[in-house]
């Protein structure tokens, strides 16, 4: 059996995996992080913990849907502190350093890194990139759309679809990307490609890529309707993750995409 330990217990996300853990033939739940308190039951015997060192003392592998915060205290406890699991990243929403510090970690342990665990974006970010240089004059544009709690913006997935969409261009995603549109702003360049969020309700999350010419259209649509594509997206790749060696591994890697 594999021993999981989860960051993010008590969110939408990881509560489910912890659901899913319960039912795993090959994996189960070992220890949860906990910010506050866990107002869940875990099975007996599982640490609950405020200490990312116990966390990962208790895990064969650690699978982190959480906050930028808390994922950074868990790669600190990596790169400063002699931990040694291999994790599975979740989390998006990063900022420079703490981008720098996945690196980092990457050196001394495993690490997948995904902004989407579900089968179909890691489909459609091969199809993006296929379309996006195929069709080169077209426009791109993302949208996604979210529940009312998200709190980043744009999503992880929009970023990293957008990531394929102007590599496939020779462009600098930096260099051209568009998160908002508002004014006498001018008519759009040619290489900008625009990457915008819509924030209601309860959508689990919905990403639209599309590229327009003049006469014609495509759009490519992904929508995760449950969480637990998610959640059982991490299972897979946490199994898959600690028979590697140490690197930074996406989950194309995992999929043989
Ligand atoms: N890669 C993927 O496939 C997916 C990624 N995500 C990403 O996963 C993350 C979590 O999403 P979701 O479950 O919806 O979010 P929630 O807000 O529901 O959960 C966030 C979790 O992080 C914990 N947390 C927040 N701040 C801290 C902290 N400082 N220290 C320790 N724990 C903390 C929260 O604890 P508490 O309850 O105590 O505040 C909670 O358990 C987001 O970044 C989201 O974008 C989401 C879905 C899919
Ligand atoms: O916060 C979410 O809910 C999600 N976040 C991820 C992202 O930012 O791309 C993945 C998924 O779309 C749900």
């Amino acid at each position: 059996m594999i021993n999981v330990g989860v960051v993010g217990s008590t969110g939408r996300v990881g509560s489910l995996l912890i659901d899913d853990l319960q039912s795993d033939e090959q994996a189960q739940l070992s220890a949860c992080h906990v910010f506050d308190e866990l107002k869940k039951s875990v099975p007996e015997g599982t640490v609950v913990t405020n200490e990312m060192k116990v966390l990962l003392e208790s895990s064969d592998v650690v699978i982190d849907f959480s906050a930028p915060v808390a994922t950074e205290s868990l790669l600190t406890e990596i790169v400063e502190n002699g931990g040694n699991k291999p994790l599975v990243i979740a989390t998006t929403g990063f900022n420079k350093h703490q981008q720098n510090l996945l690196l980092e970690a990457s050196k001394k342990v495993p690490i997948l890194y995904a902004t989407n665990m579900s089968l179909g974006v890691a489909v459609l970010n091969k199809l993006v990139s296929l379309a996006s240089k195929t069709l080169r004059e077209f426009d791109c544009e993302i949208v996604e759309q979210h529940h009312r709690h998200k709190v980043d913006s744009p999503s992880g997935t929009a970023l990293t679809l957008a990531e394929h969409a102007a590599r496939a261009r020779d462009l600098d995603l930096d260099s051209v990307r568009v998160s908002g549109r508002d004014g006498v702003i001018g008519a759009r360049t040619k290489d900008e490609i625009g990457v915008m969020s819509l924030r209601g309700g309860d959508i689990v999350g919905r990403h639209t890529v599309g590229l327009y010419n003049d006469g014609e259209f495509i759009e490519l649509h992904h929508t995760a309707t449950s969480r637990n594509t998610f959640s059982r997206g991490a299972i897979k790749a946490a199994k898959w993750l600690v028979n590697q060696e140490p690197g930074l591994y996406s989950i194309n890697d995992c999929l043989g995409l």
